[in-house]
C-alpha cells in the first residue's frame, strides 16, 4: 500500500510532566495535537501530581534538557516554541542558551513561577535569571495575575491594574508582547485578559465559565498560541484564537479525581 506523506508544522514544548495529565507536558501535546501540529518535548522535571496538588518534584539534569532540545531541533526543526514549569535557575539558564544559539523563534514564554492560588513554585534567584535572561528572547510571555506581580512591581486587583501591569512589563523586559491571564482574578474579572504590544492595549473577554475544574488552563492558553504561530498565523490571532480554545476547553472540563479537574481539549469529540 501506497503511504501518504504529510508535511506538517512542528511544536516544541520545554516543560515538566503532570503525573495526572492535567498540566505541563501531557497538556501541551494534547493541545498541539488539536491544532494539528506535530508535537516535540524537553522535559525539566518530574511531578507526582493529581487533581489534588502537587505531591513531589523531580528536576532533570540540565544537560538532559538541553540534550533534548538539540534532539528535536537539530534534526526536525520547530516552527515555536514555548516553556513551562522551568523550576530551577540552571535549568533556565541552560534553556536561554540554546533558545538564543539555536536560534527559536516563535518563542511563547508561559513564566510559571506562582500558582494561580499564589503559591511560588520557584526560588528568587531563578524568577531573575527567567526574567533577564528568557524572556527578552519571548514574543510573548503570558504571566497569570501573580507572576504579573512580580515581573511589574505592581499589586493587582483592577482591571487598571492588569492594563499598567502588561505595559510595565513591556517596556522593562523586552518581550514583543504581554498578555496578563485573568484567571485568579475575582468578581467579573475572572477569564478577562489584558494583551499590550508596544501599541495595542486590548482586553480579551470571554464568557465566565463555572467549574472548579480549571486545572491547566495557562499551559492549555500558551500551548495554543504556540500551536497557532507554528500554524504561520501572526501573533495578535494566534492569541485570540487561543483564548478562545480554553474558553471552550473549559466548558468541556473534565470531571476526574477528587480536587481540581483539568480542562478538555479533545471537545468536539466528546460530543459523539
Ligand atoms: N473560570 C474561567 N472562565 C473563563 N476563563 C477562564 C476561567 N479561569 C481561567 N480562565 C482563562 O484561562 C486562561 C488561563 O489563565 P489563568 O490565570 O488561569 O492562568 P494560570 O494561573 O497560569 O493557570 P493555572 O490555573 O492553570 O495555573 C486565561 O485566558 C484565563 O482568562
Ligand atoms: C508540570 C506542571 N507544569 C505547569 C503547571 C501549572 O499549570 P497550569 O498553570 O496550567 O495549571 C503544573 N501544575 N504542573
Amino acid at each position: 500500500m501506497k503511504t501518504n506523506k504529510t508535511s506538517i508544522p512542528v511544536a516544541l514544548t520545554i516543560a515538566g510532566s503532570d503525573s495526572g495529565g492535567g498540566a505541563g507536558i501531557q497538556t501541551d501535546l494534547r493541545t498541539f495535537a488539536f491544532h494539528c501540529v506535530h508535537g516535540t518535548s524537553a522535559i525539566t522535571c518530574i511531578t507526582a501530581q493529581n487533581t489534588l496538588g502537587v505531591f513531589r518534584v523531580d528536576a532533570m539534569p540540565s544537560e538532559a534538557v538541553i540534550a533534548q532540545i538539540r534532539a528535536v531541533v537539530e534534526d526536525i526543526g520547530v516552527q515555536a516554541a514555548k516553556t513551562g514549569m522551568l523550576l530551577n535557575q540552571e535549568i533556565i539558564l541552560a534553556v536561554a542558551q540554546e533558545v538564543r544559539t539555536l536560534q527559536i523563534n516563535n518563542l511563547v514564554v508561559d513564566p510559571v513561577m506562582v500558582s494561580r492560588t499564589g503559591a511560588q513554585l520557584i526560588d528568587d534567584d531563578a524568577i531573575q535569571t527567567l526574567r533577564h535572561e528568557l524572556i527578552p528572547q519571548a514574543a510573548i510571555i503570558t504571566p497569570n495575575r501573580y507572576e504579573a506581580q512580580i515581573l511589574s512591581g505592581l499589586e493587582i486587583v483592577s482591571l487598571e491594574d492588569m492594563q499598567n501591569a502588561a505595559q510595565i512589563i513591556h517596556k522593562n523586559l523586552g518581550t514583543k508582547a504581554v498578555l496578563v491571564k485573568g484567571g485568579g482574578m475575582s468578581g467579573g474579572l475572572k477569564g478577562v485578559d489584558v494583551w499590550f504590544d508596544g501599541e495595542r492595549l486590548e482586553i480579551l473577554r470571554t464568557k465566565q465559565v463555572e467549574t472548579k475544574n480549571t486545572h491547566g488552563t495557562g499551559c492549555t492558553l500558551s500551548a495554543a498560541i504556540t500551536a497557532n504561530l507554528a500554524l504561520g498565523k501572526d501573533l495578535w490571532t494566534a492569541v485570540q484564537e487561543a483564548k478562545e480554545y480554553v474558553t471552550t476547553a473549559l466548558t468541556y472540563s473534565l470531571d476526574i479525581g477528587k480536587g481540581q479537574g483539568p480542562v478538555g481539549h479533545f471537545f468536539p469529540l466528546l460530543e459523539k
